[in-house]
């Protein structure tokens, strides 16, 4: 089989969360680019509709689910609807995340802390546990692909509020022991560790903190923010047969940013 043709995804499903923009978009259409049907999940139907459009241009076949994955009863619920209308799936991707910015960890109120976990960890557990899980009855396993992010690694400069690096390091924690677990039956389950992206939440801390985003940038040994186009080739890969015999791994995508 060539290269191209073990890259290639067609006839798989692939569930995501957060798919209507930024980085999980850029994974969602990637995806289907490469062949595969996508059920995108998010809280906004126009922006997902927009990308679910975008997908069907590709010839494959998309569907939104309107929810909030952070309130773990009802990503539960999303989960298993999914499952029984459109499952089972091939690849699943945890992308949702989110984090507070600016709140010092003495200030950081309990609920906000567990607001966090709840986005970022609880619902890759869910999404894991109930997706994923259905994946280990497939004959030919399945892919998870959990977005994690360099501050599961590194403190992120000016961020405070250390509850979202904290929800990365335990995704990526997670990500490991699930690996594991999973391998004998064919289900890979890896994460990607992306440096900083131009998505919406920092164009509008940009906005806000013009000189804070500047110093960040001039630390990237690359000289500039990732294109969250960067992400779709690495999703591709991670989703196919090609990545095989990977899995358990943290694969850091941030123009070297934590080379220094
Ligand atoms: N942009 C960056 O520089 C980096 C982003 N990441 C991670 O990548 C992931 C995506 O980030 P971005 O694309 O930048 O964010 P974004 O805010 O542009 O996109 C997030 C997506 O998730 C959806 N979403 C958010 N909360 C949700 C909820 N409670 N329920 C359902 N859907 C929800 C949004 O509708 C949107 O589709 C996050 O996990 C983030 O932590 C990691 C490292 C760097
Ligand atoms: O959302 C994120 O995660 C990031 O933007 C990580 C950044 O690369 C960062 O904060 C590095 O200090």
């Amino acid at each position: 089989m060539s290269i191209w043709d073990r890259l290639r995804l067609d006839g798989r499903k692939l569930f995501i969360t957060g798919g209507s923009r930024g980085l999980g978009r850029e994974m969602a259409l990637a995806i289907a680019e490469a062949g595969a049907d996508v059920v995108l999940v998010g809280r906004d139907a126009e922006s997902l509709e927009r990308t679910a459009e975008d997908i069907r241009g590709f010839g494959r076949n998309a569907h939104t689910i309107i929810g909030d994955i952070g309130q773990p009863e009802q990503a539960e619920q999303i989960c298993r609807d999914a499952l029984a209308e459109h499952g089972p799936f091939e690849i699943l991707i945890n992308n949702v995340g989110g984090r507070r910015i600016n709140v010092p960890t003495e200030e950081l109120p309990l609920d906000d802390w567990q607001t966090i976990l709840d986005l970022n960890l609880t619902s890759t557990f869910l999404c894991t546990k109930i997706i994923g899980g259905a994946m280990l009855k497939l004959p030919g396993g399945g892919r998870v692909i959990n977005n994690a992010s360099i501050s599961g690694m590194i403190a992120s400069r000016n961020i405070g509020g250390r509850s979202y690096e904290a929800s990365k390091a335990a995704v990526i924690a997670f990500t490991r022991a699930t690996a594991a677990d999973w391998a004998p039956q064919g289900v890979t389950v890896n994460a990607i560790c992306p440096g900083g992206f131009m998505t919406e939440p920092n164009q509008r801390w940009a906005k806000d903190n013009p000189s804070v985003i500047e110093s960040f940038e001039a630390a990237i040994p690359a000289g500039k923010f990732g294109d969250p186009e960067d992400l779709g080739p690495l999703a591709v890969y991670l989703a196919s047969d090609a990545s095989r015999y990977m899995t358990g791994a943290t694969l850091v995508i941030d123009g070297g940013y934590t080379l220094w």
